[in-house]
């Protein structure tokens, strides 16, 4: 296998323009296919996530142009899908998955969905649930609640709310709310018990209303999506910087004094993970804002502050607070992530197991982490991946704590974030 040993390093500095958000850019390729008109977009995010959706989409017969480097145009073809029949790939790309799951079973047509082994594992149970309610023909092709699935032709009834479950992925409402105006019926979604991950839900709000969608909805329990819903380009769509990416530079900073600036997000943005300011800011990191960019730098006396948060809206953020942990003045407590062991991996305990190859004394609970920095980081640490991006990501910025680290299997990062280790040089050379 591949590893990447980084360096020691103490400080931090420099400026990183971000890739596209992963959240955005799929939603938005996906609305864009679906509406009527041609959308032009500016600044995608290209990786793995990326790829299986554009490639999903061209294989259901969307036109599809790349115009510049991170630039497409979408050619909508008005909520449908022209071919019928199709053997779909979404490797581990969850916001690709869910949402096709939904736009195809309402649409209708003979098409499988595959994806990793590990995508194989990833629970879809609660979102088939909520399509088969409205008449959807949905089978497992291998254990019942996961992927792979063979979705077939029916015919779809709207006429009763559909009940969803929110409190595995919220990817899964994401899904329904944003395949609900195919049907061409009024849709009415309950979400059954406790939501997770909810500025996610903002996102796809946002991004339906920028296509001509408005959702009617009463807090996070009901959702209204009238009959004469349909998706229309909005012309030009600019996706912002990834917030989730922001986390690991902005700490960086925090961690390395800096100051280190990331460009293409501010504190307006509509992503949730905007939030980790707001926790690196608690453990005394120096935030600044400007019109496009936030800037991060170290506490005046050096060293970070324990943190206690409820890290629920912030789950892919809350792995880079993780690591932050390791820079504090005592025990940090990262609660409510239960969501953490499905995905990429079972994060809860894959961090664990790293944390500790570096030093730290971590007690891992059913949906929380509890992390206690050693005296002085254990040097030389292999971390093991896991196929996971934010895995690789988090723990390179171990090495800011002047100790040498090896990565294993850095490719990982593709995912999200294919060329992470040559900005992460960026920003460490001096
Ligand atoms: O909707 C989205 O874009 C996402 C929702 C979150 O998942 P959960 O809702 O499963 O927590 C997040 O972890 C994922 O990276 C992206
Ligand atoms: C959970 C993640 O991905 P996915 O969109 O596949 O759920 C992630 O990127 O951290």
């Amino acid at each position: 296998m591949e590893s990447l040993a980084l360096k020691p390093h103490t400080k931090a500095s420099g400026t990183i323009t971000l890739p596209g958000s992963k959240s955005i850019s799929n939603r938005t390729l996906l609305l864009a296919a679906l509406a009527s008109g041609t959308t032009e977009i500016r600044d995608l995010l290209a990786s793995d996530d990326t790829d299986r959706m554009l490639d999903v989409l061209q294989k259901l017969g969307i036109k599809l142009q790349k115009t510049g480097e991170r630039d497409w145009q979408v050619t909508g073809n008005n909520g449908a899908f022209d071919i019928k029949q199709a053997e779909l790939f979404l490797g581990n790309a969850g916001t690709a998955f869910r949402p096709i799951t939904a736009a195809l079973a309402f649409l209708g047509g003979d098409y499988t969905l595959s994806g990793v082994a590990r995508m194989h594992e990833r629970p879809i149970g609660d979102l088939v649930d909520a399509l088969l309610q409205a008449g959807a023909d949905i089978e497992y092709l291998g254990n019942s609640g996961f992927p792979p699935l063979k979705i077939s032709p029916a015919s779809i009834d709207a006429s009763k709310p559909i009940k969803i479950r929110g409190d595995v992925s919220s990817q899964f409402l994401t899904a329904l709310l944003m395949a609900a105006p195919l049907t061409k019926q009024t849709v009415t979604i309950e979400v059954i018990g406790e939501l997770i991950s909810k500025p996610y839900i903002e996102i796809t709000l946002n991004l339906m209303a920028k296509f001509g969608v408005e959702v009617e909805r009463d807090g996070w329990q009901r959702f209204v999506i009238t009959a004469n819903s349909h998706y229309k380009s909005p012309g030009r769509i600019f996706v912002e910087g990834d917030a989730s990416s922001a986390s690991y530079f902005l700490a960086a900073g925090a961690i390395g004094a800096g100051p280190v600036r990331v460009q293409g997000i501010t504190k307006n943005s509509i992503q949730g993970d905007i939030k980790f300011t707001e926790a690196l800011s608690k453990m005394d990191g120096n935030i600044s804002w400007g019109d496009n960019w936030i800037v991060s730098k170290g506490p005046t006396n050096n060293k970070l502050k324990a943190l206690n948060m409820d890290c629920n809206h912030i789950p892919d953020a809350a792995m880079t607070l993780a690591i932050a942990a390791l820079f504090a003045d005592g025990t940090t407590t990262l609660r409510n992530i239960a969501s953490w062991r499905v995905k990429e991996t079972d994060r809860l305990a894959a961090m664990a197991t790293e944390l500790r190859k570096v030093g730290a004394t971590v007690e891992e609970g059913a949906d929380y982490i509890r992390i206690t920095p050693p005296e002085k980081l254990t040097p030389n640490a292999v971390i093991d991946t896991y196929d996971d991006h934010r895995m690789a990501m988090c723990f390179s910025l171990v090495s800011l704590g002047g100790v040498p680290i090896t990565i294993n299997d850095p490719g990982c990062v593709a995912k999200t974030f294919p060329d992470y280790f040559e900005r992460f040089a960026q920003i460490t050379q001096n």
